[in-house]
């Protein structure tokens, strides 16, 4: 099928709400409207909207739909779920990917919040960084979109990182967190699960098999710390949506 199928019942869903497509072009275009309505109507409402994405490979061609979306981007911040603490002009950086894929063309007047100081280690890098995010980003959140890996890993909320608990339990007000994994290939600054949560929306966008299939082992009860992804989808408290295409 190319329609989504929607599962959300009325009220806030305890569990997420699900659009599930045959193809990936046809749930990349439906997100990309998505994430243009909100934030237009955020800018509506508001006169401003913040936008969370996340690195890795997969939302990379929903960003390039989304940088020539008309929208007044010059009322837009952008920032990270999360960044690997490496150069700026790193190929892993998500920092340079977002500049590449996302903040170009209409796009190029967003203003964009780096998740990197100079420092070299995220854990030197961090009281500049919550100062940062503190002063330029205003909560709730308009829209993030998170990704996951087949470790159940969402952001930077690694199983196993060094900080876990720290990010996954900070109190509310604590934006941002350092951590390492054994499964993260570079130290990583994450935003924190409750200040993710503080968003009117959260989208987890995951392609093929064995991520729908961590998807359900995540839905089922379970310690966050060995599926961190649970944070985000064992909750009622702001509302999220799993995109998922093969
Ligand atoms: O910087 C990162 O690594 C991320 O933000 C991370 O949380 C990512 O979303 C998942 O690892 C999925 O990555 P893929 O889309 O590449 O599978």
């Amino acid at each position: 099928m190319n329609a989504p199928e929607n599962s959300a019942g009325s009220g806030l869903p305890e569990q997420p709400d699900e659009k599930r497509f045959e193809h990936r072009g046809a749930m990349f275009d439906a997100l990309a409207r998505e994430v243009t309505e909100r934030l237009a109507q955020a800018i509506d409402q508001r006169g401003e909207a913040t936008l969370v994405v996340s690195g890795g490979s997969t939302p990379q061609p929903l960003f390039d739909l989304l940088s020539g979306a008309d929208l007044d981007w010059s009322k837009v911040t952008v920032t990270l779920a999360d960044e690997r603490w490496v150069d700026k002009a790193h190929k892993d950086s998500n920092a340079l990917m977002v500049r590449e894929t996302l903040l170009r063309d209409r796009a190029a007047a967003a203003r964009f919040v780096s998740l990197k100081t100079e420092d070299p280690s995220p854990e030197q890098g961090e009281p500049e960084l919550e100062e940062r995010l503190q002063r330029d980003l205003k909560a709730p959140l308009d829209f993030v979109l998170l990704g996951m890996g087949t470790d159940g890993h969402t952001a930077s909320l690694f199983p196993g990182g060094d900080q876990l608990a720290r990010a996954l339990n900070a109190p509310g007000g604590v934006r941002c967190c350092a951590l390492r994994a054994p499964g993260a290939p570079q130290a990583r600054m994450t935003l924190t699960a409750p200040f993710l949560l503080k968003s009117r929306q959260i989208v987890v966008l995951c392609t093929g098999e064995t991520k729908a299939r961590v998807f359900s082992d995540a839905l089922a009860p379970g310690p966050r710390e060995d599926l961190p992804i649970r944070a985000i989808l064992r909750q009622s408290r702001t509302p999220v949506t799993f995109y998922w295409a093969p």
